[in-house]
């Protein structure tokens, strides 16, 4: 009863939560089950262990009584037990440790692999609120951590109460008087252990966080560094970085403190009860209750019992650092994530694509869209306008399934889009964004990952051609196997455009979702760049946020936004004849004029 009050007290359940345990163990055991061969050899290990412990002890106190006696028979067996049982005790350290490497690896592995899909399957929504720094220290920092709680401590969680019994009862064998002295001792161990185990977890969780927010500001100072730089911002960031590094510092010394103060504690109650059995077990030798070679057994025995009460306390300590890590990542895995299921359905889109009556809102309280509804038709060039925020490029988002809509559906083909068919329609669409991103590697690698693996050599080159970058490749020194850098660093901004392009027709998809750039580049490469996409759209459906004169002037249907809604749609000519937002737009040079309009031919 005064148990459950206690962990009722959100103060007590803050450290210590049974729902928090069973939600550790129902989230790790399946791992440790499929593992469970290197966990039984290590449990087998354990009880040899625990078997060549006890044998050793009584080993020693024989040795001790026969070379007292001078029984040297005796003594020529007893040293031949004593290299057989550190033979085996060596072996035994050996495949232990062996083992534990094969589970604790393992389990780590495909944990590791679980979150890692996880994260990359996160329902867009919730995948925006987390930092990419926040992220990365989840697998750089919280993911090792598990190994408190799957491994030497699981395994230790199991030793300690069969090692302390088995000691237990052959200390009560050799002499009960002396082990009822133990007894007082076992409580303060374990007393001591929970109360620096839970100060201990407070400070690994706040050493968890703050490594989080390290993590954040590495990861932005190394992407914005040119920013940094230009904006001379490097001793603001040095300062940011200093006073978190001096905060860790804080945080581990007051860790190091507690794990001393944690130490020294366990080290004084094993001293005193070696030191009290001492003194007890040498009155019973002089009164001859006790031989002197079974005083020594004794003392060696109490060691393995001290030390295991003293050690589960350590685990405890050990398992709060931990579960303050994973309790990171269980919240990282309730983020809702999309099914993904690769389902037959891939629409051609031979029809149209349609919203229909989308409300949508990132915070469900401000809403982008109320009641939204839209026709593209299909093989034609829509271009989507409007002035900033007005939600062009959250629709592109609802039309790739990326977020869902609160009410409403998307329709292709008359077909509604759900989480069972968005890796199939994901795979109907290329989407080139604003802001080209491509990945380290070479340049063969990023056109071949868009396309299936029966690409051919000549078909990679009859894209990067159309593109109209294959003859730059061609004037690299190693060609298409030339190394780009990080994102694609060493290339200009119209050469990596040309590469997402020609990416995006080798994907061959019937949709095409185009986020044109609004930043300018220079004449020739602008034409090399819209002369692509012009091939890029030919014979697709084609949606554009359009920011160019010649996109617009070439579209189907021209789409005006603002603020969520679709205020003028029509044609380029019949938008400029009537009032409003385009004329507005137009007149203020909203559209830039890149004097490239024969490019645009939608229709093969
Ligand atoms: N991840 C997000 N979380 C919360 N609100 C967002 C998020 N992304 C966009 N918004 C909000 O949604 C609205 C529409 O934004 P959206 O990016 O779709 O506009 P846009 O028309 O593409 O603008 P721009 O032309 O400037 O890119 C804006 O008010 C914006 O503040």
């Amino acid at each position: 009863m005064v148990m459950k009050r206690l962990l009722n007290n959100t103060e007590i359940s803050q450290y210590f939560s049974l729902g928090e345990l069973k939600r550790i163990i129902q989230l790790l055991f399946p791992y440790v089950r499929k593992h469970k061969k290197a966990y039984m050899g290590l449990f087998i290990m354990l009880l040899l262990d625990i078997t060549l412990a006890l044998a050793f002890a009584w080993f020693f106190g024989n040795t001790i009584d026969a070379a007292v006696q001078g029984n040297f028979e005796q003594l020529k067996w007893l040293i031949a037990t004593g290299v057989a049982i550190s033979i085996l005790s060596m072996a035994v350290n050996f495949t232990d440790t062996y083992l534990e490497t094969v589970a604790l690896n393992g389990v780590k592995k495909d944990f590791n692999h679980d979150v890692y899909e996880h994260v990359i399957r996160m329902n867009g929504k919730n995948f925006t609120n987390y930092h990419s720094g926040e992220l990365f220290s989840h697998f750089a920092h919280d993911l090792h951590q598990i190994e408190g709680v799957i491994g030497r401590g699981l395994l230790n969680l199991i030793r300690v109460p069969i090692i302390s019994i088995s000691v237990f009862i052959y200390l009560l064998h050799i002499n009960w008087a002396l082990t009822l002295v133990i007894l007082l001792v076992i409580p303060l161990a374990i007393l001591g252990g929970a109360l620096f185990g839970v100060l201990l977890r407070n400070n690994s969780r706040e050493i968890h966080e703050l490594m989080g927010k390290i993590s954040k500001t590495l990861n932005e100072t190394f992407q914005g560094l040119m920013v940094i730089r230009s904006f001379t911002l490097e001793s603001f960031f040095k300062q940011k970085y200093k006073k978190s590094q001096d905060e860790l510092y804080q945080l581990e010394l007051k860790d190091a403190k507690l794990r001393g103060w944690f130490n020294t504690g366990g080290e004084a109650v094993g001293m005193m009860t070696f030191l009290t059995t001492l003194a007890v077990g040498m009155y019973f030798v002089t009164d001859d209750i006790l031989t002197i070679g079974a005083l020594l057994t004794y003392i060696n025995l109490v060691n393995h019992l001290i030390y295991p009460m003293t050690g589960i306390a350590g685990q405890w300590a050990g398992y709060q650092r931990s579960v303050s890590a994973i309790e990171r990542i269980i919240r990282l895995l309730d983020q809702p994530r999309e099914k993904g299921t690769v389902g037959s359905y891939i629409p051609d889109c031979e029809d149209r694509i349609e919203a229909k009556h989308i409300t949508f809102s990132y915070d469900n309280s401000n809403p982008v869209f109320t009641d939204f509804t839209i026709t593209l038709p299909a093989n034609k060039l829509t271009a989507i306008v409007g002035p900033s925020g007005a939600g062009k490029s959250t629709l592109f988002y609802l039309l790739q399934g990326l977020y869902q809509p609160q009410q409403g559906t998307i329709c292709i083909d008359g077909i509604s889009i759900d989480e069972e068919n968005l890796q199939s329609l994901r795979q109907s669409m290329a989407y080139v964004p604003q802001e080209t991103y491509l990945f380290s590697g070479t340049i063969r690698e990023n056109l071949l990952i868009s396309g299936n693996d029966r690409t051919t050599e000549a078909q990679m080159m009859e894209a990067a051609i159309s593109a109209n970058i294959h003859e730059f490749i061609q004037s690299l020194p190693e060609g298409y196997d030339t190394e780009i850098g990080e994102r694609g660093v060493r290339l200009s901004g119209g050469q990596k455009q040309r590469v997402a392009i020609a990416r995006a027709l080798l994907k061959n998809a019937p949709i095409l979702l185009l986020d044109e750039a609004t930043s300018s580049l220079d004449n020739e490469s602008e034409y090399l760049v819209q002369e692509a996409l012009g091939r890029l759209m030919k014979g697709r459906t084609t949606v554009v946020i359009a920011h160019r004169l010649s996109t617009i002037q070439h579209a189907d249907k021209i789409l005006v936004l603002d603020q969520g809604r679709v205020v003028q749609q029509g044609t380029h000519e019949q938008l400029l004849r009537t009032n409003g937002l385009y004329n507005d737009l137009y007149r203020k040079s909203y559209f830039h004029k890149d004097g490239y309009p024969e490019v645009f031919s939608i229709n093969a």
